[in-house]
């Protein structure tokens, strides 16, 4: 069997280039999109990541700004900043880049953004409109590997889809996507007991541990689908997956590779929320 490749790259550049038209006509009409990013201390992670939107965000025509604080930066201080963004008339999408440093409350500050600027849709509000299936902002990696899926046609509908990892911003979220397009979801981590006995039933894969290489064709059953969220850095530089693409390769019919699988799907759904954002401020204040 070979297996298709979906690259993430190819499509988040087909899905922007259908943006970009999209804010022109914005524009037209007196809207212009405007993201505002806030990034805390030097993890260089994060200004790479950072960049990236803002270099996406320049090539659809959203305006874009980043705000960059130390790593000294006090919640209180944090907070202040979000609530001057919530009541600028001007932001439309407001995003925190993640991880904080440890003397800052992850949740009080993604509980601080206005549910109606939060693109990255981590905001308990807009996770409960989410799992309610109403339309809202979806967290930006689950609502990339959604559209992936979609985009290639992947049949979700009564498939078993097994999602290895349960973080807040990809594991939780990608089930709960999935279940509302009429999947079985069952969801592993590192407490699952036999754990080849679920990944080995799944049509499709979701993983998202954080372990270079760790699903081996020994976990799939033939056929599946795999996407692979894992981001990990080997000593040369390089990035990797958790799945052992070469691996597995032979067994599987739809696989993502990293980098230029999900990652970049992540940004360009960020770059949808915004659109989102600024059309629906733009609707309420009629
Ligand atoms: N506020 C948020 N913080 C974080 C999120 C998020 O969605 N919102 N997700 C991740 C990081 N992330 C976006 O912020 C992200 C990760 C990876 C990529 C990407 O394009 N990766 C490339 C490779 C890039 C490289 O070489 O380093 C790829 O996979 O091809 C984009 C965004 C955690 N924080």
């Amino acid at each position: 069997m070979s297996a298709t490749i979906i690259n993430g790259k190819e499509l988040a550049h087909k899905l922007k280039a259908e943006m970009s038209k999209e804010v022109a006509q914005m524009k037209a009409n007196g809207i212009v999109p405007h993201l505002t990013v806030i990034l805390i201390g030097d993890n260089p992670a994060s200004k790479s990541y950072v960049n990236g939107k803002r270099k996406a965000s320049t090539e659809t025509g959203i305006s874009s700004e980043v705000i960059e604080l130390p790593v000294s930066t006090t919640e209180s201080e944090l907070l202040k900043q979000i609530d001057q963004l919530n009541n600028d008339e001007a932001v439309h999408g407001i995003l925190v880049q993640l991880p904080l440093p440890d003397h800052i409350d992850e949740q009080h500050i993604i509980e601080a953004i206005s549910p109606e600027k939060d693109v990255d849709g981590f905001h308990p509000v807009n996770i409960g409109r989410m799992m309610t299936g109403q339309d809202t902002f979806l967290p930006c990696t689950p609502f990339g590997i959604l559209t992936m899926l979609k985009s290639f046609d992947v049949e979700i509908e009564g498939k078993h889809a097994v999602i290895v990892g349960r973080s807040n911003i990809v594991g939780k979220p990608v089930g709960q996507l999935l279940l509302n397009e009429n999947a079985t979801v069952t969801y592993c981590h590192s407490r699952t007991e036999s754990l080849l006995d679920y990944t080995r039933s799944a049509d499709i894969l979701i993983a998202a541990i954080g372990k270079p290489h760790f699903i081996k064709a020994e976990h799939l059953k033939k056929g599946a689908v795999v996407i692979d969220v894992g981001i990990n850095r080997q000593e040369d530089g390089k990035l990797t997956g958790d799945v052992d693409f070469d691996g597995v390769l032979d067994k599987v019919s739809y696989i993502t590779p990293v980098p230029r699988g999900v990652g970049p799907m992540t940004i360009t759904m960020l770059l949808k929320n915004t659109i989102k954002a600024a059309k629906g401020l733009a609707e309420s204040e009629r």
